[in-house]
């Protein structure tokens, strides 16, 4: 493949870039498109949504949809008003300003119409410490339909879901912190809810609890329970969300489906064992290489994944796969927002990314 204007355009970033050019692409067509490109019907939706604590904007003039069947994704470092626009949402906290309807009601004031028909776990989980987690589901499904032994089967299948089937009788105060997680989500489960609303679910869970808990809310999701859950935690939303909302200072600066976050660039990335043969068949067409040694090209105008694929195998350039560049979440979202609280008060000092 010869070397091509496009590739010219596409070179690695030089000293004198002031942004890398995935970061450049990342910065085009992002976008709040509104309700009228979201088909299904909004299952949250607030308009001008303000929260003041004194001087202090904590939200600020949010418009959010979250609609019918979305896993939504609701992003933003430390401290960017993600936990108070949950508790908005279930009527827990007052607005200053501006409207909140979830599931067709308004909140607060319809909110205990409402209620029955939402998991919730907000700000960890809460339960009492000298009781067992059964005790605790107990109390919480306590007014649930069907007697003691409609309860009792609610709270094993409740448990059996977040992975707790064979807890004892300890107390919940010697539970470690992604046990208690667990046992939140199970009280958010006891009824099978329309809506789910999680405050950074995963929590202190470890990566095997972390992919436990995405595989259960997209089951859910897929018996059509409607997703949000807010996070810090970028990877988590990416592998998990099918919408996400960023917020940063109070305001949402980007809603739009993962898909079109994580579009592609037009590049391609080949992952090959002879790396050192492609580079010289490929030429100036080599653009850049990914942090696991693939190597991304950007093909000419109309010579697509098939094209490059033929030139590769003429050349005796074995494949283990050829996909396209797209987009990273991360770099999106750093692009957007600035420092989380924890950063910009420098209590963290280590220079890390916030997130
Ligand atoms: N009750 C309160 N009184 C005064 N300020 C508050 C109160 N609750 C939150 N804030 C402030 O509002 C801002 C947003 O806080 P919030 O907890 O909603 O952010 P967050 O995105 O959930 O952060 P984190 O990820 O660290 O939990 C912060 O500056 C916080 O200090």
């Amino acid at each position: 493949m010869s070397a091509n204007r496009e590739a010219q355009d596409s070179r690695p970033t030089t000293a004198e870039d002031p942004l890398p050019a995935q970061r450049r692409r990342a910065r085009q067509a992002l976008a709040l498109p509104g309700p009228a490109a979201i088909e299904a019907p909004l299952v949250i939706e607030t308009h001008g949504l303000t929260k003041r604590y004194g001087s202090r904007t904590a939200v600020d003039d949010v418009d959010l949809h979250v609609a019918q069947g979305d896993r939504y994704g609701f992003l933003g470092p430390n401290g960017s008003g993600k936990t108070t626009l949950v508790r908005m949402l279930l009527g827990l906290v007052y607005a200053t300003r501006g409207e909140i309807r979830v599931l067709g009601r308004e909140v607060p004031s319809q909110v205990h119409e409402v209620l029955p028909s939402i998991g919730a776990m907000v700000e960890g989980p809460a339960a009492y410490g000298h009781l067992s987690g059964r005790a605790n589901l107990d109390l919480l499904d306590a007014s649930g339909p069907g007697g003691r032994s409609g309860r009792k089967r609610r709270v094993e299948e409740a448990l059996e879901r977040v992975g707790l089937a064979r807890i004892d009788r300890r107390p919940v105060r010697t539970y470690s912190l992604g046990m208690r997680q667990r046992l939140g989500l199970a009280g958010a489960l006891l009824t099978t809810p329309d809506l789910l609303v999680l405050d950074e679910p995963t929590n202190g869970l470890d990566p095997h609890g972390i992919r436990e808990i995405r595989e259960l809310l997209i089951e859910l999701n897929e018996e059509g329970t409607t997703v949000f859950l807010s996070s810090h935690l970028l990877a988590e939303i990416e592998a998990l969300c099918t919408r996400v909302g960023v917020v940063d200072h109070g305001k949402l600066v980007l809603e739009e489906p993962m898909d079109s976050v994580r579009r592609t660039t037009g590049r391609i990335i080949v992952v090959t064992p002879d790396v050192d043969r492609a580079l010289g068949v490929l030429g100036r067409a080599v653009v850049d290489r990914t942090e696991s040694g693939g190597i991304v090209v950007a093909p000419p105008d109309g010579d697509g994944s098939h094209g490059l694929a033929r030139h590769l195998i003429a050349h005796e350039v074995r494949l283990d796969a050829l996909e396209p560049e797209r987009v990273s979440l991360e770099d999106v979202v750093v692009d957007l927002t600035g420092p989380g609280d924890d950063r910009a008060a420098g209590s963290d000092g280590t220079g890390r990314n916030p997130w």
